[in-house]
Order: C-alpha cells, then structure tokens, then sequence
C-alpha cells in the first residue's frame, strides 16, 4: 500500500500557535527579529565582515500599510525557500542530527508562522549571500503559498519579510508599538537595531558597561534597576555562570518580600529578551533578589517565553544560589551594617537556608537577633553569657517562662518562629560546645529555694486543704520561693507530665483493650503530675498561705491556678474553666458577703 504525507490544515495550526502558545500576537515582531538576527549570525559565520542590521519601515514611512523588516543576513536561495519556508517544522538552525544549533535563537521552525497571528499574508523577499536572484515567497494563512523571481532585485544580500496587517491588527502596527516592542525585545541585541529613523540599540548591556569608577558603575546600575524594577537596590551582586554562558545582575530588594510570592526575573537569551517575568531562575530561597541576566546556552520553551527546564537550568540555579550565599558571607565580613540592614528585612530566607548550609547556620548564629530572656540578641552573644542555655519549641511557653527561667539563671532562647528550634537544633553540628537544650519546665522547679523548716511545718494545714481543691485538677501544689516576686505561682508540667496528660485522653478516648495497655504504663509516669507552684516570696501569695478556712483557700488556690494558666497560655480544660469561674464568683462573694460593720 502507497504510504502517504499528513496533510497539515495550516488554519488550525495558526489557530494553536495564537491561542494556545503565545499569549499574545506582540511576539510576531520578536520572531521577526530573531529571524533577522539569526540569518546575520549566518552569514558572519563565513563573512565576519559582513554588516549586521536590522531595519524596520513601519507602516506609512514606504507610502503605504505595510510592515517591512530588512536584514542583511546571509539571504536564502531558490531552493532555499522551497524548503524552509514552505515546510512547517523545518528550521535551517538544527545540525545533521537535529539538535539546536547553539549560535542560532530559532530552532523549531514554526516562528515565522507568528506573522499569521496579525496578517493574512507574508511575504519573504531575499537574496542569498550564495548568489543567485532576488527570490519572493508569498504564504497566506489559509495555507497557499507561491514563489517567483521578484521583480526587482534587492540591491543588497539580506531578506525583507513584509506584512499587512489584518482588518482589526492595526494596532500592532502602529509607529508606537513597534518601537515599543523592538526596544522591549531587542535594545540588547548585537546589531544595528532602528526603527524607521530610531536607533533602538546602540548602548552596551548595562552590566558590562565600562564605566571610570566602581562607584559610577554602582550609580548606572542603581538607575538601571529603577528604570526596570521600579526600585534602588539595597545591593548589587554580578552573576556569572560560565558553563552556561551566563552573565547578569542581582538586585537585592530594598523592602522586605514575602517568602511564598514566586520571585521572578529578566532573561535575555542570545540577549534577546525572553520575558521579564521568568521565574526558576533562582532557588525558592533566593526571593530577596531580582535579576536581569543574558545567557547564551539556555534554551527556551517553544512559545520562547520560559526557560526549558534541562540539566543545565538546574545547574545554573544551583551556582547563582551560591553566588548569593557567597555575597553574604561575604558581606559579613565586609559590611557588617549592610549585612544587618539586609537581615533584618529577609531574615526569612537566610533562615530558610540555614536550616540546610553550614555557611548560612554559622551568618545566623553571629548576626541575627533572637528574642531571649536578656532581650533581643545574636545567638554568639547569648552563649557566651549563657554557656548552658536552654530554648522553647513555642512563642507562649517562652513568654511565660523566660523572666522565671532567667532569674534562676537560666538563659532561654525563643524558638518558637518559624525555622528557629530547627535551627537552634543545629548550632551542635557548628561546634558541640554550642548544643543548647530544650527547656523542660519541669526542672526549672528544682531550682527554686525550699521555704524555711519553721514556714514549712505552719503551711502544712494549709498545703493539705490546697492539694484537696487541686486534686481533682490533677494537679499537684508546691510552696516555693523564687524570683521574680511579682510572679504569685506558676503552673510547670514536665514534659513528662504532658505526656501523662496526653495518655490520659487517650485512655478516655480508647475502647477498653487499649485501655488496659495504656493504664500499664501508668505507674512510672504517676509522680510527673503537672504542680502548681506557689511563690512564697510574692506578697499576696505569701498572705494566702496564712489562710485558715478551707473553702477560702480552695477557691484562692484554685484562683492562683487559673491565673497561673492563662499567663502562661496553657490551653483551658473545660474542668480548668469551670474552676477559674467558680473562683471567681466565691471571690467576689466572699468580698461583698461582710457588711461594714463586721468589716471594722
Ligand atoms: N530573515 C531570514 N533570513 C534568512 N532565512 C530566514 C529568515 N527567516 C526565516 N528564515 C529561514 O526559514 C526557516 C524557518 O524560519 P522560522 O522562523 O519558521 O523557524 P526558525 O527560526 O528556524 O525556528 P523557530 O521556530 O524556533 O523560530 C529558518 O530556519 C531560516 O532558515
């Protein structure tokens, strides 16, 4: 059976490449572009001298409606044009094995198809640098084309692609436009750019732009970054990955950025813009900065809007990671006030990557403030007066603890924020002496000072009657004597005590084999009840211990329990609630119960 050829609706595919593609009919004069630049870059390959220009008419400056884009690239013969203008999918830019080839901006052989997406008709007109005549090749969007010697013969080598727009594209047609987009697109690129009289290249990129001073490189750059991003930078971080023929700049953002906003970034590749909003460039880290950066080696998606993700994407990202963590460890050492300006506004990622980078753990240990219980201070500066500290997994056990935990000389870190306790866990991996512990608030009872034998035995009566209300808390009640004064009773569970509690729900909760196992477990957990420790050295405290009536010192004790729960934030049983109201109201009753003349 004869095999036959897929006919190609050339309708449909217009229809794919305008709707589905590209997002939106601008990028027709981007393909243009790179066409040009690409036939220059051909014909320099075997004529370095060969003039390198772009030049596009827009409509009105030749009479008429038309769009005409000149180059003096290495032209396409006969033969030529036969084969790659009027076979989608066919692309001069590919070696023998179809691979991309690596000087060239196209590779797909679809881009010229673009013009579709604003005229119904293309025409190529080109003289190849291999001789031969001026050949013109008109394509229409319905899939028809036709080729002719042309009329005139172009006076140059090159190739002029010319097209009407389409009733309702005109707006891609304007003077305006077109200059807006070659300049968006193509300010950067290594030809003679110009838009009717309008040069559009001519500057160097900006990052490798001679300039007499560091400081008047610093300044160009500033404004450069002002002109794109709309901000001055905090710093400025050259970038180099030569394996990918990248080069570029990072600017640091001067306000602080949210961690979860994917950054993004200007590429240019072949320096022609790809999009001004590519993100992956950077690691998910890295969202302090926004970069412009040209790369000769990265490929793009086929809509030429992302970058392709291949190996050499993930090696580029690792190395510009890098670069930044360099730039400040670097900066550390350097600029200590920019450093500190810098982490104060993007602690959150330095963070982030301290949990993983020994070089970033070691920034963070010197130079970022932790809230402790000697105020905010670097860790370095905590261990040194603390050589045996202790921290929190939790912002409120930190509050309620840390001035007790402190005045019993034991120095407390806050790591309850996100990535603290994480990284705090890893300050022993930088130096064992530096391993700090967490704090069980249970032994910070055994710190506190016993009262004297003689208090001791006068409180017995009183300790009996306020175990009594306590007990059916489970909780236990201690008279200690310890600083701060002004704390009238704490409420400690060892973490052993929490898990006690935890079984004890759980036993509520289980069906009665689990019971069993679980009630197994008790005995060795019994003595860990939470307590309520009560501080002698507080006045009011002090005065409740000398009570005589038991139901007075219940709902007093009982008053100092709820009290002690909320300051320390520790979440409320139902049974804790009822207790902290049923104290309350006793309280107020037994205010208000004495009339005045009892009272005197
Ligand atoms: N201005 C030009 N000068 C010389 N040859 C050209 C020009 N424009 C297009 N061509 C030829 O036509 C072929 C197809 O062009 P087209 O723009 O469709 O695809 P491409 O540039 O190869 O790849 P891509 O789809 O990635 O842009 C090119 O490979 C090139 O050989």
């Amino acid at each position: 059976m004869a095999e036959r050829a897929f006919q190609v609706d050339l309708r449909g595919v217009v229809d794919l490449l305008s709707r589905h593609l590209y997002s939106s009919p601008r990028v027709y004069l981007r393909e243009l572009l790179q066409n040009g630049v690409d036939a220059i870059t051909a014909r320099r390959a075997a004529d370095p001298q060969a003039p390198a220009e772009v030049h596009i008419e827009p409509p009105g400056t030749g009479g008429d409606d038309t769009l005409r884009v000149h180059d003096s690239g290495i032209g396409l013969t006969e033969e030529q044009v036969h084969e790659l203008l009027a076979t989608i999918g066919r692309s001069a830019k590919r070696d023998e094995l179809g691979y991309a080839r690596h000087e060239f901006l196209g590779q797909f052989g679809i881009g010229l198809l673009s013009g579709f997406l604003v005229a119904d008709e293309v025409e190529v007109v080109t003289r190849s640098a291999g001789g031969g005549p001026t050949i013109r090749w008109i394509g229409r969007a319905d899939g028809r084309y036709r080729v002719e010697k042309a009329a005139e013969e172009r006076p140059e080598v090159g190739t002029t692609v010319v097209l009407r727009p389409r009733p309702g594209c005109e707006e891609w047609f304007t003077t305006r436009t077109i200059t807006e987009l070659a300049r968006e697109y193509g300010s950067l690129l290594p030809v003679t750019l110009t838009v009717g009289p309008t040069p559009v290249t001519g500057d160097a990129v900006p990052w490798r732009a001679a300039h007499a001073t560091p400081a008047r490189r610093r300044a160009a750059l500033e404004s450069y970054c002002r002109e794109l991003f709309g901000f001055t930078p905090l710093d400025i971080i050259d970038l180099e990955v030569p394996e990918a023929g990248l080069s570029g700049v990072a600017f640091v953002l001067p306000t602080s950025a949210n961690p979860t906003a994917r950054a993004t970034h200007r590429v240019y590749l072949k320096r022609m813009l790809l999009a001004g909003n590519v993100p992956d460039l950077l690691p998910d880290w890295a969202f302090f900065v926004r970069c412009v950066v040209d790369a000769e080696e990265l490929r793009p998606t086929a809509s030429r809007e992302a970058l392709y993700e291949d190996d050499l994407l993930g090696h580029v990202r690792e190395a510009l990671g890098e670069r930044l963590r360099d730039w400040l460890v670097a900066l550390s050492q350097s600029d200590p006030t920019r450093l500190r300006e810098f982490l104060r506004l993007h602690h959150i990622g330095v963070k982030a990557l301290a949990v993983h980078d020994d070089g970033m753990l070691e920034l963070v240990y010197r130079w970022l403030e932790f809230e402790t219980s000697d105020g905010a201070m670097t860790l370095a500066e905590f261990a040194r007066r603390h050589p045996d500290a202790r921290f929190t997994r939790d912002v409120d056990e930190f509050r309620g603890l840390s001035a007790v935990s402190a005045a019993q000389g034991i120095g407390l870190v806050n790591g309850g924020y996100v990535y603290d306790a994480e990284i705090i866990e890893r300050l022993g991996e930088l130096d064992p002496k530096l391993r700090l512990r967490p704090l069980d608030p249970g032994e910070l009872s055994t710190r506190f000072g016993m009262v004297d034998s003689a208090t001791g035995l006068r409180l017995r009566d009183f300790l009996a009657a306020a175990e009594g209300a306590m007990d059916p808390l489970g909780c236990a009640v201690v008279v200690r004597e310890y600083a701060p004064a002004a704390v009238p009773a704490l409420y400690l569970t060892s973490r052993a005590a929490e898990h006690q509690a935890e079984l004890n729900e759980s036993r509520a909760a289980a069906d009665p084999l689990w019971a069993d196992v679980l009630g197994a477990l008790e005995p060795a957990l019994a003595a860990d009840r939470p307590r309520l420790v009560l501080n002698h050295a507080n006045p009011l405290t002090r005065r409740v211990t000398t009570l005589t009536d038991p139901d007075l010192i219940a709902l007093a004790v009982r008053s100092l329990y709820g009290q002690a729960l909320l300051h320390g934030r520790h979440p409320l049983r139902p049974a804790d609630t009822a207790a902290l109201n049923q104290s309350f109201l006793g309280l107020l009753d037994w205010a208000v119960r004495s009339d005045p003349e009892e009272n005197t």
